[in-house]
């Protein structure tokens, strides 16, 4: 049997998946790194941490596995979006890179606004947010120009690992797209932005789809990895688009839910002609010529996480919720919003700050972490009421993520969203869809939707529970409240934080 891999450069590990021409997945390795948070609002990695892990996990994957390395035709890449890795003229990293959940960049956004007026939105289709690539750049410029005059070219995170991996220098339009530098509809460099910038063309790395082959490993990389020098290597495309692509989403009518690190709800579109104003992110598809609109909780599975390394230090997820089941929905009038790192949809905001409401002398600790999954959703669902609002129709819903492992969450993902929740048969989706572009570019499928067929197993289907989905309609009703009634608290206690 011949094999493709997948490997998904997340927020808080890198995951690889090595799958089968039959489409199933025969092993997997993750390797973690650490996000850095030197102050309040900011979050960096180290770029060589993403290639230790990455090499790390291939060479577990391939001992685990027994599969010859000869075996294995290509790999593809899929990657947490709008990180800036500043390259210097010999490609080194001049800095740490900056995250898309880093949010010191609010006043670069209002200069991008003041600049750009409409064509902001007109050409690149999104509103300027702290966690997009452009604020990034013109952040380093201003603040750390010693920095800045290193820098010859820029790219996002997946391409630094690929770059690590082949020498080839690239950038995929589905990434692309997050940078607030294309003409999204276009599908190349606006000359406009970069223009208004004073960003050379040069400063950014040439444009390929996501399917495109790049070359093969370097010898370097085959010997650290232990797979073959042959080993062809497809560009990848950005975590949500191919988070769609291995969830099925490549036709319009299906919805995606994931809770990653970030939480996201995502939706098929043809072409460019739908119009949100800016009211959720508009990108390419990782599908040449396709695109997809989609709504971000900035702190979603990171809530959770966040909650377990304070309050559950060195208990697994699976233990800390264990008994949450029981306690009805509700949390039993505690109320949480996860506002923990600012939010972007539908208040895009980066001083706001979550908060627990209603905390009573009964609660317990699984109280508080229900009420912290609770929340999540409910900020997920402000997305699905935009696209309902919208026209569209969102009754089904691809559920990814790690928040997808817990049965317990894809059950009160259906009974907020009021619609069936479809768990994949590996919760993987970003990576499978990586390996679905090795696997369409290896020649294995005539398209991604013909791979799909094949890659994408479809597994359980929680179906909303009627006396509970009201109940949270209701309780819904007052999570709404929540930013409105603690954004002018919160901006005021900005001054408080370091
Ligand atoms: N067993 C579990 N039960 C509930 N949530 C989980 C579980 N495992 C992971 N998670 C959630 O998934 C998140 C990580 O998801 P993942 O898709 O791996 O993130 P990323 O791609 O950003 O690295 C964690 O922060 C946590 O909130
Ligand atoms: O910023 C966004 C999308 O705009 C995030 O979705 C990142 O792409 C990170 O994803 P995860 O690590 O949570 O998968």
């Amino acid at each position: 049997m011949k094999y493709v891999i997948g490997i998904d450069l997340g927020t808080s590990a890198v995951k690889t998946l090595l799958v089968g021409r039959d489409g199933a997945v025969h092993a997997e390795a993750t390797r973690e790194y650490p996000l850095h948070h030197d102050k309040a609002g900011w979050s960096e990695q180290e770029p060589e941490d993403w290639v230790a892990g990455t090499i790390g996990a291939l060479g577990d994957l391939i001992a685990s596995s027994g599969v010859a390395p000869a075996d294995i035709e290509g790999l593809s890449f899929s990657g947490q979006m709008h990180g800036l890795v500043l390259l210097d003229e010999r490609n080194k990293p001049v800095r740490r890179a900056i995250l898309w959940n880093d949010t010191r960049t609010t006043e670069q956004c209002r200069e991008i606004e003041r600049t750009l007026g409409d064509a902001l939105l007109n050409v690149t289709r999104n509103p300027a947010l702290e966690g997009f690539t452009l604020p990034k750049i013109l952040w380093v410029k201003r603040q750390e120009p010693e920095a800045y005059a290193q820098a010859s070219r820029f790219v996002l995170p997946k391409d630094y690992v690929r770059l690590r991996l082949t020498g080839e220098l690239h950038m995929d339009l589905s990434d692309a797209a997050g940078t607030l530098m294309l003409d999204v509809a276009r599908r190349g460099w606006s000359t406009e932005v970069l223009e208004a910038f004073g960003i050379p063309h040069a400063f950014c790395p040439p444009l390929v789809e996501a399917g495109a082959c790049v070359g093969t490993l370097s010898a370097d990389a085959a010997l650290s990895t232990g797979l073959a020098q042959s080993t062809k290597v497809f560009a990848g495309g950005a975590d949500n688009a191919c988070g769609a692509i291995g969830a099925g989403i490549l036709s319009p009518g299906l919805t995606l839910c994931s809770i990653g690190t970030s939480g996201v709800v995502l939706t098929y579109e043809q072409d460019a002609s739908a119009d949100y104003r800016g009211k959720v992110h508009f990108f390419n598809h990782g599908k040449e010529n396709a695109f997809y609109a989609m709504g971000v909780t900035l702190a979603a599975g990171y809530s959770l996480s966040w909650f377990r390394n304070t309050f559950a230090k060195g208990e697994s997820y699976d233990a800390m919720l264990a008994g949450v089941d029981g306690i009805p929905a509700g949390s039993n009038g505690l109320l949480f919003s996860p506002y923990i790192v600012g939010e972007r949809t539908p208040h895009a905001d980066a001083q706001i700050r979550g908060s627990f409401i209603g905390i009573d002398g009964s609660h317990t600790r699984g109280h508080f972490a229900r009420a912290v999954m609770e929340g999540i959703t409910f900020s997920l669902n402000e997305s699905i009421e935009l696209f309902r609002a919208a026209g569209k129709t969102v009754d089904k819903i691809v559920s990814i993520g790690g928040g997808a492992k817990n049965p317990l969450w894809l059950q009160m993902q259906a009974d907020i969203f009021k619609a069936d929740v479809v768990a994949l048969e590996n919760e993987q989706g970003p990576g499978l869809g990586a390996a679905m572009l090795a696997a369409v570019g290896c020649g294995w499928f005539p398209t991604l939707d013909a791979c799909g067929e094949v890659f994408v197993k479809h597994n359980r289907v929680y179906r909303p529970d009627e006396k509970t989905s009201s109940r949270y309609a209701e309780l819904f009703g007052v999570y709404r409240q929540v930013y409105g009634q603690t954004a002018g608290i919160n901006h005021s206690l900005y001054a408080f934080r370091n």
